[in-house]
């Protein structure tokens, strides 16, 4: 009988933290509202702070921003280290999060994450654990009861500072009627796939002048900031943006109106509405304190989609009951110590099966891991701790090539034998989409290798420099390709014919397989 595994009171797994006072403040509002400009001036006055971002390009932002304001701040990524000597303050991603370190103030970015069905465990994980006199939390009211009786559990002082918008975003009732001809300079317009994304692009400057810049899951940090400073600079005629929701969080950009090409999305086994939380965080990044364009305006491509539009701008935040926990490693040894001969896969599922929750947390999904267990199984001489990590490694588990890498990058270290990266710099930029794909794939690929050498004994992984070299060419060509972009896309999966009928799994990077209108773009222009 397999006693269960206790996920029970996770408050109590931060002795330290339960040992001090900690002031907790929470600044609760909309988008564009100030809360992130303000828990910062705390962080910048602090002796030591800790800046914890949900993303590496808003983790990037915030540390070229503080280092140039004079505040010594070092940068901590899962791929990137940068250590600024004398620092006391550190951007970091809030998988990153050090739960030993002791800091004066701590800013936990975008808190309402901590309901993210996937990674929900890192911002859970960062308010219990974090060893901060001063913890600024930022975000929607979403989660603001549950942090209320996580706060009564831990026994820390919450304030509430409560924000408004600081102009209010207002919706266009005429729509652009289904015709991109009456696109803008300074619209940006939201797809749900990468293959929409270029469509839309590629429409756009077939039929107007305008020229677009895009921004989408699979593109590196590096290549998202260019393409968004090209779009921010008015001195050129790149005035469109065409983005996914990756653009839902972090870059500032001076977006006018958000035009929602489509509202529903594909979750991997239908078409569903995009939620309304999701649609107010996109449509929030149209005019923003101190851009260009202050007045925030959104809209639909087409007339039908208007409505709900305003339904879910009007929705009040849906109120959060759960958050999220993934087990430590010890947690999953300990309950290993029980079940010597599982595979590690079944081993995550037992203790799924047989974890006991307190009613405010949930258990994180974790496909990703247990694809990646399952792909290693076959490399034997792995430690079970070894196992555990190589899972939470950054690789986009449908792309076969990235996922081939991985399992090479693993063989070669459960033999120990160095870790090469065995991938050529490619020519140069690309010249279609299958070659735009090409480049994706090894920027991540090199990315993966620099986030295992920072995981993992860094002599195994003994091209960190090379690696680095290929991160910022391939950022670089990357960029460089999407301004000349012009191609019909293709999904990921073209490379490999596709069973007949099978939807293409095609994303925005961020994996979520694109969905086929009821319009196709053709028609938008059968005028
Ligand atoms: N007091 C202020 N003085 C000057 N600029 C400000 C001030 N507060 C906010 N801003 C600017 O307004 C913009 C929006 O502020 P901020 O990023 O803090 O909003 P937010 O509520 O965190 O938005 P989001 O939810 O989108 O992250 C930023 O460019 C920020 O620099
Ligand atoms: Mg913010």
């Amino acid at each position: 009988m397999v006693t269960s595994a206790d996920l029970t009171k996770p408050h109590m797994w931060f002795p330290f933290a339960r040992a001090m006072k900690r002031k907790i403040i929470y600044h609760c509002g909309p988008t564009n509202s100030g809360k992130t400009y303000n828990a910062l001036q705390r962080f910048m006055e602090a002796k030591k702070g800790i800046y914890c971002s949900p993303l590496r390009l808003l983790a990037m932002e915030v540390f070229d921003k503080v280092n140039a304001l004079g505040v010594y701040c070092s940068l901590l990524t899962g791929q990137e280290k940068k250590q600024v000597p004398f620092s006391n303050h550190v951007a970091c991603t809030v998988e990153m999060v050090s739960t030993d370190d002791l800091y004066d103030v701590a800013v936990i970015d975008e808190i309402q994450m901590m309901a993210d069905s996937c990674r929900g465990y890192a911002w859970t994980r960062a308010l219990l654990g974090l060893k901060a006199d001063e913890i600024h939390m930022c975000g929607d009211p979403s989660v603001l009861n549950i942090v209320r009786k996580i706060c009564s559990d831990t026994g820390d002082e919450l304030h509430e500072c409560h924000y408004g918008r600081f102009k209010p975003l207002v919706v266009e009732a005429k729509t652009l009627l289904g015709d991109l001809k009456n696109i803008r300079s300074g619209d940006c317009v939201v797809a749900f796939s990468r293959r929409e994304i270029f469509e839309v692009k590629l429409a756009i400057e077939k039929h107007t002048d305008h020229r677009c810049c895009v921004i989408y899951g699979a593109l590196p940090p590096e290549t998202r900031r260019q393409q968004a400073n090209l779009f921010n600079d008015q001195d050129n005629e790149y005035d469109v943006l065409v983005a996914s929701d990756a653009v839902g969080m972090g870059l500032n950009l001076n977006i006018r109106r958000v035009v929602f090409y489509g509202l529903t999305k594909y979750n991997g086994q239908k078409n569903v509405p995009v939620p309304s939380s999701q649609v107010k965080q996109i449509a929030g990044r149209a005019g923003r304190r101190g851009s260009i364009y202050p007045d925030g305006l959104t809209t639909t491509l087409h007339l039908d989609d208007l409505e709900y539009l305003i339904q879910c701008l009007k929705e009040p935040f849906e109120e959060v009951k759960k958050v999220g926990l993934f087990p430590f490693y010890e947690q999953i040894e300990l309950f290993a110590g029980q079940l010597p001969n599982l595979t590690f896969s079944q081993l995550l599922e037992q203790f799924r099966e047989n974890c006991r929750l307190d009613g405010s947390y949930f258990f994180c999904q974790h496909d990703h891991i247990k694809k990646v267990a399952n792909m290693l199984e076959k490399v034997k001489g792995l430690s079970l701790e070894d196992r555990f990590n190589f899972c939470f490694a950054p690789v986009n588990i449908r792309d076969p090539k990235a996922m081939y890498h991985l399992l090479r990058f693993a063989s070669s270290y459960s033999q120990n034998l160095p870790v090469n990266i065995a991938m050529g710099m490619p020519k140069g930029s690309a010249r279609n989409d299958t070659e735009l794909l090409d480049l994706e794939t090894r920027h991540q690929v090199v990315s993966m290798y620099l986030w295992l050498s920072n995981h993992f004994k860094e002599e195994t992984f003994p091209y960190v420099k090379k690696a680095e070299e290929m991160a910022t060419n391939i950022a670089a060509l990357l960029g460089q390709s999407l301004i000349k972009a012009n191609w019909k896309p293709e999904s990921r999966q073209m490379r490999k014919p596709k069973p007949e009928g099978k939807k293409s799994e095609e994303g925005d990077g961020d994996e979520k397989p694109s969905y086929e209108r009821p319009r196709s773009i053709a028609k938008l222009f059968d005028r």
